[in-house]
């Protein structure tokens, strides 16, 4: 059964603290929800499945997208789960809905994502957390005599490996340096996807993809006039070339797509954008091995355009999650031993997260939707994404028209 990609909806990503600091993971979810009902009239509509998650999750939050589920105008008959694999997630997400319609098993789903680095959950002290059980097993006031001045001290939430302790960006570093990604190669990739995705929100690409949300009807962090020169000012925050520029800002939104056969897009007069494909996940040993943590995606590559029978090459638009610029460069350069060069100016052609920013869970499925409206407006093609995650994961995947 061919998977069908009928269309996506999120929210403008925000900046971290910026105008939805007050939304929770909740809201922003079943507003794209929402917005995906609105958009193709699903109002009531029973769903095979919603597949969504959040890299940043409340406990109160363990079943966030059957609760977002059950706030939106969808059926309450509509099943749903919580899905998470770093940033990951959201294609991740895609492919699970798509593979339960390859099977037959659903007609229709949405494969989504959303985060909030604002409203991040903040963990009780361990010690504390422990008393507490404790009190609530036992119900002795005396327990109350342990209480000690260190048990207000939180557990708070860390952009960071557990098991290297160092940041994201700092493992991004180290590969940067690997590769010999300059500082102006970053800035320079990064004031592209700015102008792109402006020219792209410019010609009303987005008009149907994104929902104004609280007071955002552009993502806040795309500035305009961003130019390698203006970028060239900033102080390094990751090694020697990696700046608050050329690095993902802490962000918060949501995302979803809506997948579907095409005989149930038939029968409710629904567009097909684009078919999902291949997809694949690898993982690189970052721990003992000297790959760096987000280069998994160079594993998934040559595996999935394998069972793809397709060259590198072979693509018309490329969507490389820029997690960092650094990071994007480094993928171009490990996959050109073996895979080859690609054309650049096939590459990220209406922005991607340094420009619009990168609420974790919420990109894959912002990717996906902008690369299945690229493949419809183009007429026929083939489209490559990859996304690198937390924990040395990579998840890539093939849409065709
Ligand atoms: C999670 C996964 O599984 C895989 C992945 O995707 S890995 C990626 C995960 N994401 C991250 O790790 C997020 C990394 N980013 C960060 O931690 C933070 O954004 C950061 C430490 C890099 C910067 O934080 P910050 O200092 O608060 O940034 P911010 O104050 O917005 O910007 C600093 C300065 O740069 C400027 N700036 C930022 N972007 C700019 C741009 N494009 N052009 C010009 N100036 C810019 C700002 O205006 C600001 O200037 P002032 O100090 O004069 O006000």
């Amino acid at each position: 059964m061919r998977v069908a990609i009928i269309g996506g909806n999120r929210i403008p990503f925000a900046r971290s603290n910026g105008p939805y600091a007050t939304a929770s993971n909740q809201d922003m979810l079943t507003a794209v929800l929402d917005g995906l009902v609105s958009r193709f009239g699903l109002q009531g509509e029973r769903l095979g499945e919603v597949v969504a998650g959040a890299v940043l999750k409340h406990s109160r939050d363990f079943n966030l997208v059957r609760e977002s589920v059950l706030g939106s105008r969808l059926s309450p008959q509509t099943p749903a789960y919580d899905l998470q694999q770093a940033c990951g997630t959201g294609l991740q997400a895609v492919i699970a809905v798509a593979n339960k319609i390859a099977l037959g098993q659903i007609e229709a789903g949405i494969a989504g994502g959303v985060d909030t680095t604002s409203d991040a959950p903040i963990g009780v002290n361990e010690n504390f957390r422990k008393l507490l059980l404790e009190f609530n097993r036992t119900r002795k006031l005396s327990l109350l005599t342990k209480l000690r001045p260190s048990h207000v001290v939180p557990h708070l939430p860390r952009n960071g490996e557990p098991r290297t302790g160092m940041s994201m960006g700092e493992h991004a570093a180290i590969t940067a340096a690997k590769y010999g990604i300059t500082r102006e190669e970053q800035d320079e990739l990064t004031a592209r996807s700015h102008r792109n995705l402006a020219r792209a929100y410019d010609e009303g690409f987005f008009d149907d993809l994104v929902t104004p949300y609280l007071g955002l009807t552009r993502d806040q962090n795309l500035r305009p006039d961003s130019s390698p020169e203006k970028l060239a000012k900033l102080k390094p925050v990751f090694g020697d070339t990696m700046t608050a520029g050329n690095s993902t800002p802490l962000s918060d939104g949501a995302s979803a797509v809506l997948l579907a056969t095409e005989e149930w897009a038939r029968e409710r007069s629904l567009p097909v954008l684009a078919y999902l494909t291949f997809a694949e996940t690898a993982a690189v040993d970052y721990v003992h091995g000297d790959e760096g943590l987000l280069m998994a995606p160079v594993h998934a590559s040559p595996r999935m355009l394998g069972k793809a029978g397709l060259k590198l090459q072979e693509f018309d638009f490329y969507e490389v999650h820029e997690a960092f610029a650094s990071q994007v460069l480094a993928t171009l350069k490990a996959w050109e031993p073996d895979l080859g060069e690609i054309d650049r100016s096939k590459l990220n052609v209406n922005g991607s997260s340094l420009a619009a920013g990168h609420p974790f869970a919420a990109t894959g499925a912002r990717i996906v939707a902008t690369l299945a409206k690229l493949l419809h407006r183009k007429g026929s093609g083939r489209g490559f994404v990859s996304i690198c995650a937390a924990g040395g994961q990579g998840v890539t995947a093939i849409l065709e028209r």
